[in-house]
C-alpha cells in the first residue's frame, strides 16, 4: 500500500460527523428558583405552556482511520447510535415531561447537550466521541466535549 506523508509521521486522526434534526417542546423553569425568579431569569421561555424548537444536533467523532476499512467508524453505525440515544428519547417529545432526566434538570440546551453526550457515550466505542453540537434555533448554538471541572 502507498503511504503518504501523514501516514509516515503517525496514524492519522480524522473527525467525522453526522447531523440529525428533532422537534421537541420545553419550558425553562428551575426548581431551585422561585416563580418570580424563574420569570425574571427565563422571560418568555418560562411561559407556563412551553414552546417548541426544531433542534439540529451534530455528533462529531475523532479517531484513527482503520487501515483495513478506511473508516473512523461506519457512519451507518453512528446513525443507529444517534437514533437510539437521541431520536427515540427526544423527537416529538415534551422534554420536561416525557424524559425522566429532565424532571429535576432544567431543559436548557446546555443540559440537553450533556444528556445527549451521556447517552451516546454508552453506545459509541470508548474515546471516539469528540463533540455534541446543538442548534436550538438558527442563532443559538451549544457545544459539549465531555469536559468536567
Ligand atoms: N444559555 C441558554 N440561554 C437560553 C436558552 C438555553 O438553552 N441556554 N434557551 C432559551 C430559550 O429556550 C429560547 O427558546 C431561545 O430564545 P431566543 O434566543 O429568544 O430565540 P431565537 O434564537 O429564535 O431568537 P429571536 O431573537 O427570537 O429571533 C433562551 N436562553
Ligand atoms: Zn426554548
Amino acid at each position: 500500500m502507498e503511504t503518504g506523508t501523514a501516514q509516515k509521521m503517525g496514524r492519522p486522526y480524522v473527525y467525522i460527523s453526522r447531523t440529525e434534526s428533532f422537534s421537541a417542546c420545553h419550558r425553562l423553569h428551575s426548581p431551585y428558583l422561585t416563580d418570580e425568579e424563574n420569570r425574571e431569569t427565563y422571560g418568555k421561555c418560562n411561559n407556563s405552556n412551553g414552546h417548541g424548537h426544531n433542534y439540529k444536533v451534530e455528533v462529531v467523532l475523532r479517531g484513527p482511520v482503520d487501515p483495513k476499512t478506511g473508516m473512523v467508524m461506519n457512519l451507518v453505525d453512528l446513525k443507529s447510535y444517534i437514533n437510539r440515544s437521541i431520536m427515540d428519547a427526544l423527537d416529538h417529545k415534551n422534554i420536561d415531561k416525557d424524559v425522566p432526566y429532565f424532571k429535576s434538570t432544567v431543559s436548557t440546551t446546555e443540559n440537553v447537550a450533556v444528556f445527549i453526550w451521556d447517552r451516546l457515550s454508552e453506545l459509541v466505542p470508548h474515546g471516539l466521541l469528540y463533540e455534541v453540537k446543538i442548534h436550538e434555533t438558527d442563532k443559538n448554538v451549544v457545544y459539549y466535549r465531555g469536559d468536567v471541572q
